[in-house]
């Protein structure tokens, strides 16, 4: 499945016509994960369907969502912006960040330099760079392409071996470790438990997929995790607000001075 979702990535990048620019200023994923609302940092996702799934979220209305993670606390949101596999678009990260204060991952397969203009265009403040779909040095070249435009990068593993080779070129100041295998959907909590131990201090450490309950989010806390990346299970609940509330146990968001 990775492999045609890629090939239909390629395809779609010859005819990609880049949007108008919005005006919008930069807000941090870094510094929001860094210093998060409560004990471990949140990323909420915007996600209508995903090829595992199917259709995740009948009544999709990406606005009102982005708006209730924000009320719910979250500290920042990923958004799907690929149409064919998970029934995003781009103009739904537009519409966000005009919206809402918070920063914005761009969720897609970003494989090409065009991407990152486009994702500079539509407003994002972050991409993700998925190890798995791309030899490291065009990885590296696209991460510092990216930060060299003000887009920081979320940079992905699955596999304890990705992340070694990976560290041996550069360390990413984000890693995430995604706890579902992308050729098989199985999603394992187990990855960021094996996999957390080799994570760099100096960088921050995302826990993404599969996290449902409170007793996952308190298991990848103490694998290390700074923060989570979350999409199916608020997207279930009866609003995205409750769906963080439940997620969190009832945690209170700490009070800013
Ligand atoms: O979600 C999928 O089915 C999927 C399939 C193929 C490539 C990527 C996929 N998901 C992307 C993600 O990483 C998740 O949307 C994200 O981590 C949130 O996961 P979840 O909380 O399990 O919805």
């Amino acid at each position: 499945m990775l492999k045609q979702i890629i090939e239909t990535k390629r395809k779609e990048l010859k005819e990609l016509v880049q949007p108008d620019e919005i005006n919008v200023s930069r807000k941090s994923l870094y510094k929001a994960l860094a210093t998060p609302k409560r004990s471990i940092g949140l990323i909420s996702e915007v996600k209508k369907a995903s090829p595992s799934k199917g259709i995740i979220r009948e009544d999709f209305h990406p606005e009102l969502i982005a708006k209730g993670y924000e009320e719910g606390g979250a500290d920042a949101l990923s958004v799907l912006t690929d149409q064919v596999y998970f029934q995003g678009h781009r103009d739904y990260l537009s519409a966000i960040k005009q919206l809402v204060d918070l920063p914005i991952l761009r969720k897609d397969f970003i494989i090409h330099p065009i991407q990152i203009e486009e994702s500079v265009r539509m407003g994002a403040d972050a991409i993700l760079l998925i190890a798995g779909v791309m030899p490291n040095k065009d990885l590296k070249r696209l991460y510092e392409e990216a930060t060299a435009t003000g887009l920081e990068c979320l940079v992905e593993v699955h596999e304890k071996e990705e992340l070694e080779s990976l560290l041996e070129l550069f360390t990413p100041a984000i890693i995430g470790v995604n706890n579902r295998n992308l050729k098989t959907f199985t999603t394992d909590l187990t990855q960021t438990e094996l996999i957390g131990e080799q994570v760099p201090k100096e960088s921050l450490f995302v826990s993404e997929s599969g996290i449902h309950t409170y007793e996952d989010l308190q298991k990848v806390r103490n694998a290390g995790a700074n923060a989570v990346l979350v999409g199916e299970s608020l997207m279930r609940a009866d609003t995205p607000q409750k769906g963080i509330q439940t997620l969190f146990g009832g945690e209170p968001v700490e009070a800013t001075s």
